[in-house]
């Protein structure tokens, strides 16, 4: 496995030879959700890159940014083992330049959910993801379904500016009591820890709930039963077209749905999502 700080050396060593080239971004502090991709993009790719960049222009939250775990170390020693062949850790400068000013339009897409929420958010995701899409020029790239939002966004964009990569969506690893895994769990308190699977418990009951109810009540029901726990509150729970991510005012036959939650435990936000609500996805 080879480490690269500097873009254009990675560019270089990667070459113009045509090989499948499959590519991770990742923002570090590496879980088995991240080795997932690692692994499916393995199987997948003739040449693995991963890159480990806490991309700034990303954070909404100056504290965010501030707290978000970094563990360079580790994160090579998982990747080495998951079968990277690339990885590229860089500074900011070496991304960044100069500042990127480009504002992306990806229309309804970016505006309800984690784009409401988080303003600026997507556009700093589609800032770094196209500029490491230029450097590693990959065949496919893979992306985690927790931040399914991510995922639409990230196909806009690509077929706006027209780069021939494949996205490749991959499903939510969680760990046994069922919350999603994500680097920002490491940040729990022990209290909120023990707390959090109930984000998941929620979305699940509210499946079975909304066999039988309204999106509105649906909504309600798994809002309330997260924010039932006095450690944790719902920022948004909503329920999408899981194709165009616009949300739902009733069910719609032949229309897959998906469930997508943002909850504060503490001084930590947690997103999560599931799948087939409703009378009609089962
Ligand atoms: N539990 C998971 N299962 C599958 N994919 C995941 C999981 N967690 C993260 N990913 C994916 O890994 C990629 C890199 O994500 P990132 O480095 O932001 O990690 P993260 O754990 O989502 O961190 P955080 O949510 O705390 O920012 C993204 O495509 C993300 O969707
Ligand atoms: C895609 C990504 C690596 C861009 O910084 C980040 O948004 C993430 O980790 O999901
Ligand atoms: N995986 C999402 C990156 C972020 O929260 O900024």
């Amino acid at each position: 496995m080879q480490v690269f700080n500097r873009g254009a050396e990675l560019s270089a060593a990667l070459g113009n030879e045509k090989v499948l080239t499959g590519f991770v971004p990742t923002m570090g502090a590496l879980h088995e959700g991240h080795v997932s991709l690692v692994e499916r993009c393995r199987r997948e790719c003739r040449r693995v890159v991963v890159s480990v960049f806490v991309n700034p222009t990303q954070f909404n939250d100056p504290a965010d940014l501030r707290s978000y775990p970094r563990n360079l170390e580790a994160d090579l020693k998982l990747l080495e083992a998951a079968g990277a062949d690339f990885v590229y850790a860089p500074s900011v400068e070496d991304v960044y330049p100069e500042p990127d000013t480009r504002q992306f339009d990806f229309g309804q897409t970016d505006k309800v959910m984690e784009g409401a929420h988080r303003p600026g958010h997507f556009n700093g995701v589609a800032q770094v993801v196209s500029r490491l899409f230029a450097i590693v020029q990959p065949d496919k790239a893979y992306f985690g379904e927790k931040d399914f939002q991510q995922i639409a966004v990230i196909r806009a964009m690509v077929r706006q500016l027209q780069i021939p990569v494949q996205i490749v969506p991959c499903p939510i690893v969680r760990g046994a009591d069922g919350l999603a895994l994500s680097s920002r769990n490491a940040l729990l308190t022990a209290e909120h820890r023990a707390a959090a699977p109930q984000i998941y418990a929620a979305l699940k009951a509210g499946v079975e709930f909304s066999r039988t109810a309204t999106v509105a009540q649906t909504e309600r029901f798994v809002t309330e039963r997260i924010d039932s726990d006095p450690l944790l509150k719902v920022e948004y729970f909503q329920i999408v077209d899981a194709d165009t991510l616009l949300p739902l005012d009733q069910w719609r036959e032949g229309v897959a749905t998906r469930g997508c939650a943002a909850v504060q435990a503490g001084a930590v936000r947690l997103i999560d999502n599931v799948g087939g609500y409703g009378p009609y996805d089962k």
